[in-house]
Parts: C-alpha cells; structure tokens; sequence
C-alpha cells in the first residue's frame, strides 16, 4: 500500500491571467495560431470574429436586410450569442443554436463586414467580450482587440500572410474552393473592416507584428509562446514549474 494519493494545487505560470490579443485580416492565421498558443499556454480561447458572424446569421435567418444599417441596429439586442472558450473545441450558439458550421457560409461570408461595420453591433458584442474576458488568462482574435477590446492586454500580434499564402490557406480548408474567388472575398472583406469608422483593422499600439506567410503554424505558435514567456520576464528556454 502506497500512500494515499494526495491532491496537488494547480501550478500557477505568470501568465494565468494575461490577455494576448492577436489581430489581423482575414486568413492570415489567427484562429489556428491563437488556439495552438492557448493549448500551449493552459489559456481559454475567443474568436471575436465568430461572434460577429454569429450575428450576421442571427440578422439573414430574421429576413433583416443587412445592408441597411438602421434595420440592423433595431434589432441588436435580441440574439442571445454564447461563446465556449475551450480552445481544443470552440463553441458559438445563438439562442441555444449551435451555428459553428452555420456561420462559416458564403452568404455569412459576404454579410458579415456590413454587419460588423454598424456602431451598435459593435458595442454589444464588445460587452459580452469584455464580460468572456473577464480576470483574463485568455488568448482572444478578431481586428480590434489590442486598440479596443483589451487595450491593455500583455501581449499584443498583429499577424498578416500575403493575400496569395491567404487565400491558398482558406480555398484548401474549405475542401478545395476556387483560390481566386476566396482571395476577392478575403480582399473585399479586408477593404470593409479596414476602412470603417468603428474600430477599423490597424496594428494596435505596442503589437508586435508577425508575417506569418513562410512559416509554419507550428514556427507561428511558437514565437508568440515566446513572446508570452518574454512578457513574463523568462529567458527563451526557461520553464516554469
Ligand atoms: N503559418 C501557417 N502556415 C500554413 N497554413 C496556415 C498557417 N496559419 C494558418 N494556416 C491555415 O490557414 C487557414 C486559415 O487560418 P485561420 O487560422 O482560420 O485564419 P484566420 O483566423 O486569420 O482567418 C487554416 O486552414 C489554417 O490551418
Ligand atoms: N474583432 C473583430 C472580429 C471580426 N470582425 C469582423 C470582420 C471580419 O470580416 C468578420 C469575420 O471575422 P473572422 O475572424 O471570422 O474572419 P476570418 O476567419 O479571418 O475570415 O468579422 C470585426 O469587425 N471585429
């Protein structure tokens, strides 16, 4: 008979409750590189953009006319959008729906950056963010975390890939699609969330800027492991027990 097992306390790293906040156009790699840091790191995971198009299908399912922005407004308080934050399996459900393949449509796809681009939109989903973020220890993406969702975060990515690397990437995940056609898509997406008045796509200040187009996700995740561990003041190589 060995001695009873005995519960050890978690193992706390200085980074339990940092934000790292990785933004960036379309394809460049946030979701698969933010997921791979959070595993990494022991963090919970936020997809912003899901949330977003979350509400885009809520606004089509409803017949609203998503390029009018008075309509959309009218209406956005109404989906109840829940984000689980399990980085090794992601969830989004509107009103208990779980839209997690719903929302990744060619028609979600080309509403998605009108919908986004509405100031109401914008402050809705920002409370329910800030209410996931909570305490922190968490990796969260979309375009505006590290200018204005969590200006503070301890680490901040400004990740991009050439347009070309981008839209390979995206055609190859949906199954073979027509390169040409994912990299118009991506482009006039990359053109709406760049240029609107609200929260536009730009490199927040103090992000670090990662090009991620002749890497690995692999060689991607692990340079901002790296600059995680930096940010918490470890020596490359160093561990934390
Ligand atoms: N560094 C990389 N090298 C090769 N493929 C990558 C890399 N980063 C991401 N990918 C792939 O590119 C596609 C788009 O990445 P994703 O993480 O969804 O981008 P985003 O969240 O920025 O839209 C995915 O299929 C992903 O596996
Ligand atoms: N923080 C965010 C996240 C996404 N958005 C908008 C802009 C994007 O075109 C859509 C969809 O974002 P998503 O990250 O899912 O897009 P990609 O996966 O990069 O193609 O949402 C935003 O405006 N602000």
């Amino acid at each position: 008979m060995g001695d009873p097992p005995v519960a050890l306390p978690p193992v706390s790293k200085p980074w339990d409750h940092y934000v790292v906040a990785i933004d960036g156009p379309s394809g460049s790699g946030k979701s698969s590189t933010s997921r791979g840091v959070a595993v990494r790191l022991g963090l919970r995971y936020l997809d912003t953009g899901a949330m977003y198009r979350a509400m885009t299908w809520w606004m089509l399912r409803h017949d609203v006319d998503v390029h009018d922005p008075n309509a959309v407004a009218a209406r956005v308080e109404e989906p109840e959008i829940l984000s689980g934050t399990d980085p090794l399996g992601p969830t989004i459900l509107v009103d208990g729906i779980d839209v997690g393949l719903a929302i990744r449509s060619d028609e979600v796809n080309a509403a998605v950056s009108p919908v986004a681009a509405v100031p109401s939109v914008r402050s809705r989903l920002l409370e329910i963010q800030r209410d996931v973020i909570g305490e922190g220890g968490i990796v969260v993406e979309g375009r505006d975390i590290g200018s204005v969702v969590a200006p503070e975060a301890e680490v901040k990515v400004y990740l991009t890939a050439d347009p070309a690397a981008r839209a390979r990437r995206r055609a190859l995940e949906e199954g073979g699609a027509d390169v040409e056609a994912t990299r118009e898509s991506l482009l006039a997406r990359d053109a709406i969330d760049s240029g609107r008045a609200t929260s536009p796509l730009v490199m927040a200040e103090g992000a670090v800027h990662v090009d991620g187009t002749a890497h690995t996700l692999d060689e991607v995740v692990g340079l901002v492991v790296q600059l995680v561990e930096a940010a918490a003041g470890l020596r490359a190589g160093e561990r934390v027990q």
